[in-house]
Formats: structure tokens, sequence, C-alpha cells
């Protein structure tokens, strides 16, 4: 059974700002994207990772590729996250019958939840970690609130997400022209019933200058290495 990932880089970072994506920046030492690479690299489960890319970015993505042994290509993305995962999995198909689709801009995933969501693939065939809303959440439109929603039934959805490849490869075949804010939807879309593992908050997206000085905290109180 072969495993790979799909290592999704190739975003602008428009939320965050500033001209290098954030998945690029430093964070104490190290580019913020080498560490769920590090997890990847450490993994005897995981048997190559495809890198995703913005155009201009070829340098650090080669440099990441001599740097990490199980970084088997590189390539750009696309312009929207559904286009680079697309590309990733054209890359993959035929290589594997497992993926594991990641956020580069989520530094903090362990080797001990990536190896739980492939062990539960093989008899879900779709997994992701998700955390179960604390707060109470509610239905808003422009601004004002239409329903309050039941809270033991949300859960917000993190990455990696692992999937049987066939199955998301054909998902993105069949929904090709929809573009899902993440991968589960495509193939929710096809009947399957993903499977949640609860998960710690520290997973969190980098997406705001705000979300970093919390990554910050996180490395430098030591939660992190
Ligand atoms: N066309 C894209 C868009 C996003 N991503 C990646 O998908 C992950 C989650 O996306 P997000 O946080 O939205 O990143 P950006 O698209 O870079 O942010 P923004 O929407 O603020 O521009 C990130 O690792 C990002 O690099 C990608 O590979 N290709
Ligand atoms: C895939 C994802 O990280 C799951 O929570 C999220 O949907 C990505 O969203 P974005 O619009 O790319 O920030």
């Amino acid at each position: 059974m072969k495993t790979c990932a799909i290592l999704c880089a190739a975003g602008k970072g428009t939320r965050f700002g500033g001209d290098t994506p954030k998945q690029f920046l430093f964070l104490k030492g190290k580019m913020i994207i080498e560490y769920s690479l590090e997890v990847f690299e450490k993994s005897h489960f995981i048997d190559g990772v495809v890198l995703l890319v913005p155009q201009g970015f070829e340098d650090i993505a080669k440099s990441l590729k001599n740097k990490f042994s199980k970084v088997i290509s590189w390539d750009y993305g696309g312009k929207e996250r559904a286009d680079t995962v697309k590309r990733g999995l054209e890359i993959l198909k035929g290589e594997c019958d497992i993926v594991a689709i990641h956020d580069a801009a989520r530094p903090f995933i362990t080797l001990e939840l990536l190896e739980k969501l492939i062990a539960e693939v093989e008899t879900h065939f779709a997994v992701a970690p998700g955390i179960l809303a604390k707060d109470t959440v509610k239905f808003v439109v422009d601004g004002h609130i239409q329903n309050t929603l039941p809270r033991s039934n949300i859960c917000l959805i993190q990455t990696p997400q692992v999937f049987k490849f066939d199955l998301i490869y054909r998902g993105y075949e069949m929904f090709k022209n929809e573009l899902f804010t993440d991968d589960l939807q495509y193939v929710e879309r096809l009947g399957i019933k993903p499977k949640i593992i609860e998960n710690s908050s520290i997973n969190f997206k980098i997406t705001t200058k705000e979300d970093l000085l919390i990554a910050e905290a996180i490395v430098e109180k030591g939660y992190w290495q």
C-alpha cells in the first residue's frame, strides 16, 4: 500500500499580506512549510510528497526538494486551492493508493495524528482531523442572525485530509467545475461520510498576522520543537 502527500503551498496569502507567501516565512529558524515537511519526512507511512508552489518560488521548491528526501517532485499550483490539489492528484495518478492532502500554512501537525488518519482511511475511505465548536454557533446573513446551530454537531475541519486515492480522484473528476473550500466535499458529494478524528486546536491554519503571533508563542513556550 503506497501513501503519498500533496503539500499545498501555492497560495499568495492575501489575507496575511506582504510579498512573501506566509508558508515561506521563517518561524523561529525555519520556514513554516518545513514544520509539516519534517513530519512527513519522519513518517514511515509516507512514501513521497508532492510540493505545489506559486509561480516565482521555484528556488524554494528546489531547495526543499534537496533538503527533504521524501519530496519526490514539485510543480506550480493553480489559481485556487482546488486547482492546486487537482495538479497534485494528476502528478500522483497511478503512483499511490492513499493520499494525504495538507495545507503548508498549518505547521503544527503531529506524527501521531498523521499516522492515525492513515490507519483509519482503510476502513473509512476519507478521514480528517477536526475540533468540536467551543463557542455558540450562529448562522448569519448580512450581519443578522438567522438561527443558532446545534453546537454538538459542529466541527471545524483541519488538514491533513486523507483519502483512498481513486476516490478523491473520482470526486475531483466528477465535480471539476466546483471550487469547494476543502477536499472532503468532493467525496461527500459522492455519498461518502468521511470520518472525523478529534484533534487539538494547535493544528490551526496561519491565515492572518495575528495567527503568526500565536504560532510564535507556541514555539517560544516550548509546545513545539
Ligand atoms: N491557489 C492556492 C491557494 C491556496 N493554497 C494553499 O492552501 C492552503 C490554505 O489556503 P489559505 O490559508 O487560504 O492560503 P492563501 O490562499 O495563501 O491565503 P489567502 O486566501 O488569504 O490568499 C495554504 O497552505 C495555501 O498555500 C494553494 O496551494 N493554492
Ligand atoms: C482546507 C481547509 O484548511 C480546511 O479547513 C480550509 O477550508 C482552507 O480554506 P482557505 O479558503 O484555503 O483558507
